[in-house]
Parts: C-alpha cells; sequence; structure tokens
C-alpha cells in the first residue's frame, strides 16, 4: 500500500527555537518540585539527545551538578539490545533521589528501563513522549503518536524543497 501522507505529515520536524522553548517548558514544570526544599541536587542527561535538553534545564533551574549516561540503543532508525556504555558518578547519583535525568524523548521505553534500573528513585523527564514508553517518565512536555518520527535540530539542515504543486 502506498502512503498516502503529505511530505510534513511523516515526521514532527523540531527546529533549535521550538527544541528551545519545549526544553524551557520543560524546566518551569520541574521548578520546585525537587524533595529536598523543592530543589535538585543534579542532573543527568542520557546521552547524546538529552545534552541539549538537560543543558537547557540546568540553565533554567540553576542546578551546576551535570553528569551523563550513555546508552545506545539505536543505529539509525534501527532498534537493538540497550546497553549503558558510560554510568553517571554513582556516588554522586545514589539511587537516583533528587536527581533529574532527561532526555529528548521516550519512544518504546527500554532506554529508560535501563536507566531506572540504575538510578530507581530519580525523576525521569523527557521533553516529547510516545504511549509505549510515556508510563516510564515523571514529566514530559508533548506527546507524538507512536509511528510519527520525530527529527532533531542537530539531525537536520535548511534546504530547498519543491512546493506541493510542482511548477
Ligand atoms: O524509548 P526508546 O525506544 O529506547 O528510544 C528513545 C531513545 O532513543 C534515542 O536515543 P539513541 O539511542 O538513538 O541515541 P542518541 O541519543 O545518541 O541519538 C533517543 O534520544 C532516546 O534516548
Ligand atoms: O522518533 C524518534 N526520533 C529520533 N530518535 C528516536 N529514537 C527513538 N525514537 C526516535
Ligand atoms: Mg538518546
Amino acid at each position: 500500500m502506498t502512503d498516502q501522507r503529505l511530505p510534513h505529515e511523516k515526521g514532527f520536524h523540531v527546529s533549535w527555537d521550538q527544541l528551545h522553548r519545549d526544553a524551557r517548558a520543560l524546566a518551569w514544570r520541574l521548578d520546585g518540585q525537587g524533595p529536598e526544599n523543592g530543589e535538585w541536587k543534579a542532573v543527568v542527561a542520557i546521552t547524546r539527545g538529552g545534552m541539549a535538553p538537560a543543558m537547557i534545564v540546568a540553565r533554567e533551574l540553576d542546578i551546576r551538578t551535570v553528569d551523563t549516561i550513555s546508552v545506545k540503543s539505536y543505529n539509525h532508525q534501527a532498534q537493538s539490545e540497550p546497553v549503558i556504555i558510560k554510568s553517571p558518578d554513582m556516588d554522586l547519583v545514589g539511587d537516583g533521589t533528587g536527581v533529574l535525568i532527561v532526555d529528548d524523548l521516550v519512544d518504546t521505553g527500554r532506554t529508560l528501563d535501563v536507566v531506572i534500573k540504575a538510578m530507581p528513585k530519580a525523576h525521569i523527564a523527557t521533553v516529547y513522549a510516545k504511549p509505549m514508553g510515556r508510563d516510564r517518565v515523571n514529566s514530559y512536555v508533548t506527546e507524538v503518536s507512536q509511528d510519527t518520527w520525530i527529527f532533531f535540530p542537530w539531525d537536520m539542515a535548511l534546504q530547498y524543497v519543491e512546493p506541493y504543486r510542482g511548477t
């Protein structure tokens, strides 16, 4: 069967500006929600996609302690078994209490399953969420349908597009 969707309906294309606004909206939701006097003790970004959103959240909430966890689960758009290839400082994050884990999106939730196992008490925040993985996330901004592929600004470039009605 041929795909009837128009080109702009095949994916959700996120500009840097949109990402900045959405990550700020996430920060505003998290502000004052930490377990100790509303404070968060650290941000942990899930690399690589979580790094830009985590930077924006950490900036908005004035959190200077930022670490990373690296989980590799995709090769382009094909999924494989997720594995932690770099852990955060476990003396810092402990069981995750007071730690804000930030990623760009949750899709199937398999990446977060690995992260939650490592830091079960952490607060999980993603900018975007798909239905399959949504329940793993404590805070997110925008939900998209499971069959939508989200294109992030670091994977795109401005280029000419043909009008829908060719000349
Ligand atoms: O919920 P899931 O189905 O596990 O998918 C979501 C994860 O997949 C992508 O990362 P990816 O592993 O592609 O690595 P990257 O962040 O380095 O691009 C995305 O940034 C999330 O971390
Ligand atoms: O929709 C997506 N976009 C980008 N990376 C992803 N990794 C899993 N799902 C996605
Ligand atoms: Mg990622």
